[in-house]
């Protein structure tokens, strides 16, 4: 399964992504400067976290716009999986790939520590080797992470199993309903405010976030290397 990580001007997780597809799986990875559009012989996208554009205006809100966008949005449509990670969720609202938008942290302050998740959808493509209301532990790193979207965008969310992260002990941006992750209807689009991709080894504190990896490995062969 042929990963690609695009890399934004401003992102800083994008080689950590690829660690962890190389360290996780061993599958081959590869950056993508923002500016290439075709996407075409990758099996699924990982946008990764950072501070693309230096979040001007709204994290996420330039980076939209990157010719890349136009083969995330290709490999979205033709069900290929596309995960944003932090960064990578807000890119996502903005281009609209996901429904709601991220408004500043509650109380306006960076937050950089481990927290605790629940797995609220084990059947998505991203989370098929968790069970359903699984406790993990995965690091957020964001000032921007407070997930916000109306009533009726909720419900639907909700009917529709679509929210797929909870933060557990305490909502730590103020986020809607502590969601901490959602997808889009189809399921092949996540986006989720925590890193897996800094979950892989015990010396990063936690292990949690390998199987989130290794679930896109699994459903990948399973529709015979593409997703
Ligand atoms: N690690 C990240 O991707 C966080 C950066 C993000 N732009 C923020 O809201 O702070």
């Amino acid at each position: 399964m042929r990963f690609a990580v695009p890399v934004f001007p401003g992102s800083n997780c994008d080689m950590d992504c690829v660690h962890a597809i190389e360290d996780v799986l061993g599958e081959p990875v590869s950056p993508v400067w923002h500016q290439e559009s075709d996407l075409s012989r990758y099996d699924a996208v990982i946008l990764p976290g950072g501070f693309s554009y230096g979040d001007y205006l709204r994290s996420g809100a330039l980076a939209q716009f990157s010719p890349v966008m136009q083969g995330v949005r290709e490999a979205a449509v033709s069900g290929k999986l596309v995960i944003g990670i932090c960064n990578g969720f807000q890119i996502l609202l903005e281009c609209g790939l996901l429904p709601g938008a991220m408004l500043k942290n509650r109380d306006l302050k960076f937050r950089c520590e481990i927290q605790t998740l629940c797995v609220e959808n084990a059947k998505t493509p991203f989370t098929r080797t968790y069970e359903d209301g699984e406790r993990i532990r995965i690091p957020i790193a964001h000032q921007e992470g407070n997930y916000y979207c109306d009533q009726e965008t909720l419900s639907g969310l909700k009917a529709n199993g679509q929210i797929v992260f909870r933060y557990v002990d305490e909502n730590p941006n103020g986020s809607v309903d502590r969601i901490a992750g959602i997808c889009n209807r189809e399921g092949n689009v996540l986006g989720m405010m925590p890193h897996p991709e800094r979950a892989i080894h015990e010396w990063m504190g936690t292990e949690d976030g390998r199987r989130l990896f290794e679930s896109m490995l699994q459903y990948g062969r399973r529709n015979g290397g593409a997703a």
